[in-house]
């Protein structure tokens, strides 16, 4: 195993003396992926929101590699490498895939910016690349508005690959997607390991076989178990968790 890309030192959080997360423990190498399970309620959203930046923890520590991010403010956070996907994209419907794509890799502060200027030949190689990882490349002059569920959710993932995040959250990335659909989904996000570290949050268990190499379930707030898909199906203590929820099927 490689270096620790993200880890997470006994974080915690309470809403109004509601303790939502406590004593957190998790460590995810370079290029791992890993995919974090639990019922509604377990605080996988929450734990995200802690890592991202977005919500403020009440105890515990948070390092990307060596560097301590703790309480950075969220564009911080983001600027240090932590890239998030969220259920619901944020793509700019009026441009082109291609556009989307080249305003991202060119990570400056304004769009209208970045679209006056020439690309470099490095942005316009990784816009190539992004192109054919989500399968994109024959819609690349399609106005982003005009793409299906799946290809708008394709493009903001790889508007976010575009930014070469150290560290990339996905939530339910295949949310509101036909089974093709999460089949496409499940090879771009095999494509990405060993290249991103990947913190992925997915109900799925369909998906999450295609994907996952150890998975952390969280459990009213705590890490329950970890391990391997095969280890964490078979453990009961995570069938009984699950038993009156959703079932692991
Ligand atoms: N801002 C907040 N204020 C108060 N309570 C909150 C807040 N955010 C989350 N919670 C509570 O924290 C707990 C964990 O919620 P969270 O959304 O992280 O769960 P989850 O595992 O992501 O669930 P789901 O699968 O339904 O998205 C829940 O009981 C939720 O109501």
């Amino acid at each position: 195993m490689g270096s620790i890309a993200l880890t997470v030192d006994g974080l915690g959080v309470s809403f109004g003396g509601f303790k939502a997360l406590q004593g957190i423990n998790l460590t995810v190498a370079s290029g791992e992926l890993r995919v974090l399970l639990g019922a509604n309620g377990a605080g996988k959203t929450t734990l995200m929101d802690l890592i991202s930046g977005k919500t403020r923890s009440s105890e515990g520590r948070v390092f990307i590699h060596d560097t301590e991010i703790t309480h950075w403010p969220e564009h911080r956070i983001a600027r240090a490498g932590i890239g998030r996907k969220f259920q619901v994209p944020s793509v700019f419907r009026e441009l082109s895939v291609w556009q989307n794509l080249a305003v991202a890799a060119c990570r400056a502060t304004s769009v209208l910016a970045n679209l006056r200027f020439s690309f470099s030949r490095t942005e316009i190689s990784k816009v190539e690349e992004v192109l054919a990882l989500t399968s994109l490349t024959d819609e690349r002059n399609a106005t982003a508005a005009h793409l299906s569920h799946g290809q708008t959710q394709w493009l903001e993932l790889g508007m976010l690959i575009a930014q070469n995040p150290k560290i990339v959250l996905l939530d339910e990335p295949t949310a509101g997607m036909t089974q093709a659909e999460t089949r496409k989904t499940a090879q771009i996000i095999n494509q990405l390991k060993g290249r991103h570290t990947l913190l992925v949050v997915e109900h799925d268990m369909g998906f999450v076989r295609e994907i996952a190499e150890r998975i952390t379930v969280l459990h009213l707030g705590q890490v329950l178990a970890e391990g391997s898909v095969a280890q964490i199906e078979t453990d009961a203590r995570v069938r009984a968790a699950y038993l009156g929820s959703k079932g692991i099927s």
